[in-house]
C-alpha cells in the first residue's frame, strides 16, 4: 500500500503521521498528500490548460518548441527524451517552465541554463498566468513537505534551511496519448526512471497509467484524482541523505485511455552541495540536475 498523508497533520507535526511519513521516505519511496492550498477545482483547471494546449496543433506549439533553445523551457514533442537509455524515447510530450531568479540574484548574470527563461504559448490566453500561479503555490506545498521530511530525517540531514531559496524547480505538463498501435516492448508513455532531483509534487488527472516499482520488485498502480498529490524522491536527494530517502523506480507504459500528468520537480539552489555525508568533494545539485537533463533530453544529448 502507498501512503495516505494530510499535509495538515504533517505541518502540525503529529507524531503518528510523522511516523508514517518517515517510513514512506525510507521504504517505499511514494506518498500521497491531500489537504494542501491546491483545490481539487484549481488543479483541474491546470490540468484542462495543459490540455487545451497539447490538443493545438503541432504548427501551433512549435513556436515554443524546446529544441529552438539550449535549454528545457517550453513544448518538448513526442519522443523528445529519453529516460531510459534502454528503452526507446518516450510517445509522451511535454510542456516545461521553471524558475525564474531575480534579475538582481547572484547566479543571474551566470547564464545558467537550469534558470532559463520561459517560453509562454499564446494559446490559451489564460496559460501563462494560471500556471505562473499554479507554479509558486506547488513550490510552497512541496518545500512544506520537504521541510517535514527534513524534521523526521532528524538533524537537518540535508540542509534544508536555506538550500531552496533559489529553488531549480520545473513544473511539467506530460501528455500521454492512448498507447500507439506500432508501440513495442521498448515504447513507453515514460520508461521506468527514477526522477533526478529531490522531491516531486505530481497532480493527476485520475485515470490510471502510473506504475510504482514496490520493494519486493512488483509494479502497483497509483492514480490520484485532481487534489491529492502523489509524492516520491528523486536521485539528488536520495545521494544527499547517503540514502536516508528512496529514489523510486516509477513508469507509465500507457493504455487505452489518454492522461494528463503534472509534477513539480523541486530541486535545491544551483550551488547546494548536495555530496554525501562524510564526501571528500562537493557535489553541486546544478552541475547533477544539467548532467541528467543533458543526457535525457534528446537535443541536449551534445552537451552530455
Ligand atoms: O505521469 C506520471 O504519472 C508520472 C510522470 C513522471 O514520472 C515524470 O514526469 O517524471
Ligand atoms: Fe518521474
Amino acid at each position: 500500500m502507498i501512503p495516505e498523508l494530510n499535509l495538515n497533520a504533517l505541518n502540525a507535526r503529529d507524531p503518528g503521521e510523522m511516523a508514517v511519513l518517515g517510513r514512506a521516505v525510507r521504504e517505499i519511496g511514494f506518498l500521497t498528500v491531500t489537504g494542501t492550498s491546491l483545490s481539487a477545482a484549481r488543479v483541474s483547471r491546470v490540468l484542462d490548460l495543459y490540455r487545451a494546449f497539447f490538443e493545438l496543433p503541432a504548427a501551433d506549439k512549435r513556436p515554443v518548441d524546446m529544441v529552438r533553445t539550449g535549454s528545457n523551457r517550453g513544448w518538448g514533442a513526442p519522443g523528445s527524451e529519453q529516460v531510459d537509455p534502454g528503452a526507446n524515447p518516450d510517445f509522451k510530450e511535454v510542456f516545461d517552465c521553471g524558475y525564474e531568479l531575480p534579475t538582481d540574484h547572484p547566479l543571474a548574470s551566470q547564464g545558467l541554463s537550469v534558470y532559463a527563461p520561459n517560453l509562454w504559448p499564446s494559446i490559451p490566453a489564460e496559460f501563462r498566468c494560471e500556471i505562473q500561479d499554479y507554479y509558486a503555490e506547488a513550490l510552497n506545498v512541496g518545500r512544506q513537505v520537504l521541510a517535514a521530511i527534513s524534521d523526521v530525517a532528524g538533524d537537518d540531514p540535508f540542509g534544508f534551511d536555506g538550500a531552496f531559496d533559489a529553488p531549480m524547480a520545473l513544473l511539467r505538463g506530460n501528455y500521454y496519448p492512448e498507447r500507439p498501435n506500432w508501440a513495442g516492448a521498448k515504447d513507453f508513455g515514460i520508461a521506468a526512471h527514477t526522477d533526478y532531483g529531490c522531491l516531486t509534487l505530481l497532480a493527476m488527472d485520475g485515470s490510471p497509467g502510473l506504475t510504482v516499482q514496490m520493494p519486493d520488485g512488483s509494479w502497483q498502480a497509483i492514480d490520484a484524482q485532481p487534489g491529492v498529490f502523489v509524492i516520491n524522491f528523486g536521485e539528488m536527494l536520495e545521494m544527499w541523505t547517503g540514502g536516508r530517502v528512496k529514489a523510486t523506480l516509477h513508469r507509465v507504459v500507457g493504455g487505452a485511455n489518454e492522461r494528463i500528468s503534472v509534477p513539480l520537480f523541486l530541486n535545491p539552489s544551483y550551488d547546494t552541495n548536495v555530496a554525501p555525508p562524510g564526501a571528500r568533494e562537493p557535489i553541486l545539485a546544478g552541475e547533477h540536475l544539467s548532467r541528467r537533463f543533458n543526457e535525457t533530453y534528446l537535443h541536449l544529448k551534445s552537451k552530455a
